[in-house]
């Protein structure tokens, strides 16, 4: 992977880099993730309210987000099959470290699967213990129009995510509001049966460390 190049879209902490993974590194993820899901399938989560997702999901790593009638969560174990989650792939691990900088690993990487209609709406990662790691965010396969703005609402931009880009969000944009509104199918061949794959890393529980 060649060192990736940071653009300032002008929302503070907000981090993107287009392109941060050539195709060689996209395939062989997309390799990994795939040959997980035979132990983790995708499953379709509800929300508390009781309405299912557009977007399938699935988990690697030591705990996994989960939704479904009881709350929104961190669990270690896939709601469907009851077993652990796969591991969190070593080449996950590093990306992490190298773009985040954060001292602590990924405890959880969600696997987005957006088929041609899916979208994911507006709203704010706060499901973690402590709200100033940041999240990272990898796309994969079929682009994506991302809608970022502002924690406390109003303007909100778009930003095109293709194959290959990673963004985070950090410091003041770690609450920032953002979804995405559709994906624009057929725009990469990479997906087996189309379509768009986000993996999106973060730290679930509190850092244990010492300072
Ligand atoms: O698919 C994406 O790029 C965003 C996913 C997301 O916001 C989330 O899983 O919380
Ligand atoms: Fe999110």
């Amino acid at each position: 992977m060649s060192p990736p190049h940071e653009i300032d879209t002008g929302l503070p902490g907000f981090r993107y880099w287009p392109g941060a993974l050539d195709a060689e590194a996209q395939a062989r993820l997309l390799t990994m993730v795939l040959a997980a899901t035979e132990q983790a399938p995708f499953y379709r989560p509800v929300t508390p309210g009781g309405r299912p997702f557009s977007v399938e999901m699935t988990n690697l790593g030591p705990l996994g987000w989960v939704s479904d009638r009881g709350s929104y969560r961190y669990q270690a174990t896939h709601p469907v099959t009851g077993a652990r989650w796969p591991p969190m792939p070593p080449q996950l691990i590093g990306l992490w470290a190298a773009l985040t900088g954060w001292p602590d690993p990924p405890e959880a990487c969600l696997v987005n699967l957006y088929r041609e209609t899916a979208r994911m709406g507006l709203h704010q990662d706060r499901d973690e213990a402590d709200l100033t790691a940041p999240v990272l965010s990898i796309s994969l396969g079929d682009a994506a129009m991302f809608r970022i703005g502002p924690a406390e609402g109003g303007r909100t931009t778009r930003l095109r995510l293709a194959s290959g880009d990673v963004c985070a969000l950090t410091g003041p944009a770690r609450l920032a509001r953002h979804g995405i509104d559709r994906i624009l199918p057929g725009s990469s061949g990479l997906v087996p049966g189309g379509g768009r794959l986000n993996l999106t890393l973060r730290r679930a529980t509190a850092a244990s460390r010492q300072s």
